[in-house]
């Protein structure tokens, strides 16, 4: 072969070779998100088999990263916890894990009451495509409030808390974890952006009460703060249980735009995560270079 023969072959193959990683690069810019919004029974083994159908169901939606609600597996509240608790891994957790395996997708595992050591926990399990387990994270914030008249629960009579952040890298973005609660702590969301993650999920149970006043209200404010997407997953409300969840689980954009949206019902609702549309979000309004750090900051007390 000819020196200008080879090295034209060799300019060609360099040529496509960067029009592989362009197309590989966008492609993984964008991704699918299934939440689950579960109608859960006082019934484990059915929460177990509806959650294990309707990941299913999204992952043929073409759904990458799949999201179940707070107790998913149990009712809500105090008297359930030590009666549904498990260790992690357990039996909902094997659940999880084979059918994230199945399907391929990650699975972010709602929460479950979690019994490690003698104390309750309320845990979230996130698996891989593999089924593995790629963390946990304990409800760092646990709902105890009292609003006179209308709402007093007091998580910490049977739950203690977790103390540790919740991050994990998949091929498309880095994922932060919050549970409920956590969701009102900014700081939280803020340590999460800092650590570069561009996809919040927050899988979550509010009330009838706080449900209508904040929960679309603290989702957009975590979007628009940290210009990242977030993500929460509740159970379906069902009027006949001690504790009505709101229901409404929601996908927010960086622009702070609802993208999707559940009623009240068992639904899966999805949305297509753009990290190109959040590259541009940021460049547009470029808070994160113009935060006045001489000035304040939010720093991790504790590191991993
Ligand atoms: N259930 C929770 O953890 C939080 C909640 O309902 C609220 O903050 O309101």
């Amino acid at each position: 072969m000819s020196l200008k023969r080879r090295h034209s072959t060799t300019q060609n193959a360099s040529e496509q070779l960067q029009v592989l990683m362009s197309t590989l690069i966008k492609t993984m810019s964008k991704f699918r998100l299934a939440v689950i919004q579960l109608h859960v029974t006082k019934v484990k083994a059915d929460n177990l088999s509806r959650a294990r159908r309707l990941i299913r169901e999204a992952a043929g939606q073409g759904a990458q990263v799949v999201v179940l609600p707070e107790c998913f597996n149990s009712p809500y509240g105090s008297s359930f916890f030590p009666e549904y608790a498990e260790t992690i891994p357990g039996e909902s957790s094997q659940v999880l894990s084979e059918v994230a395996k199945e399907t391929r997708v990650y699975l972010v595992g709602g929460s479950l009451p979690e019994a490690d050591s003698g104390k309750l926990y309320n845990t979230c399990p996130v698996f891989g495509p593999d089924g593995s387990l790629l963390l946990k994270h304990r409800k760092i914030h646990l709902f105890d409030i009292d609003v006179p008249g209308k709402i007093r629960f007091q998580e910490s009579e049977t739950l203690s808390p977790g103390s540790r952040l919740s991050v994990f890298e998949t091929p498309y973005c880095k994922i932060g974890v919050g549970i409920c609660y956590d969701m009102r702590f900014a700081e939280l969301a803020q340590l999460y952006a800092k650590k570069g993650c561009h996809l919040l999920v927050y899988p979550g149970a509010f009330n009838m009460t706080t449900g209508p006043a904040h929960w679309e209200l603290l989702q957009r404010a975590r979007a628009l703060d940290n210009q990242v997407y977030v993500a929460t997953a509740s159970p379906a409300r069902d009027e006949t249980a001690s504790y009505v969840a709101w229901g409404y689980s929601t996908v927010v954009s960086p622009w702070g735009e609802v993208l999707s949206k559940a009623g009240s019902e068992e639904a899966v609702i999805y949305a297509d995560i753009d990290l190109e549309y959040l590259t541009d979000v940021r460049q547009q309004i470029p808070i994160n270079a113009q935060r006045r750090t001489d000035l304040y900051t939010v720093n991790a007390v504790k590191e991993d």
